[in-house]
């Protein structure tokens, strides 16, 4: 399993976190930036995670600013990304279960470290449960070929 993730200048506090989660989860990481605090645009980042998703390069993407908003709105701009933004498991475990997220954001402004580890062991454990829910999400995937 290889994750893409990609933060601003204030959800660099949480990577560092969550890279050495994922990989004591035998997990590969590829990390888009940002690599320092330096005040910067986080739709850099999110849209870099985004596409590292829809050309395979990673099979899921996890992207972090203050808010975990706008990375997330970002990411949902790119063809093809269901982004959700969780601060509990609850909504990450469902969001996959129903929705097929493939990028989950959080705010580094909003939670803590070990409240991200659990949301996204939540949402990395969860699995899409197809069914009624595959329909959904393929009328999702229209909305997107509805726009000029
Ligand atoms: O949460 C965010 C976007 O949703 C950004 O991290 C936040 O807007 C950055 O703000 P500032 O430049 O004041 O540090």
């Amino acid at each position: 399993m290889k994750i893409a993730i990609g933060c601003d200048h204030v959800g660099i506090i949480l990577k560092p976190v969550i890279t050495e989660h994922l990989v004591a989860r035998g997990i590969t990481v590829i990390d888009k930036g940002a690599h320092e605090d330096t005040r910067t645009d986080y739709p850099i980042y999110g849209k870099a995670v985004a596409e590292a998703v829809v050309s395979g390069e990673a099979d899921l993407g996890i992207v972090f600013c203050g808010s975990g908003v706008g990375i997330a709105i970002a990411a949902n701009k790119v063809k093809g990304i269901r982004a959700v933004v969780c601060s509990e498991p609850y909504s990450a475990k469902l969001s996959r279960e129903h929705n097929n997220t493939n990028v989950l954001s959080f705010g580094s402004r909003v939670i803590g470290s070990a409240l991200a580890k659990m949301i996204v062991d939540a949402w990395l454990d969860a699995k899409f449960e197809g069914d009624r829910h595959q329909k959904r999400v393929e009328m999702i995937a229209a909305i997107e070929e509805e726009q000029p």
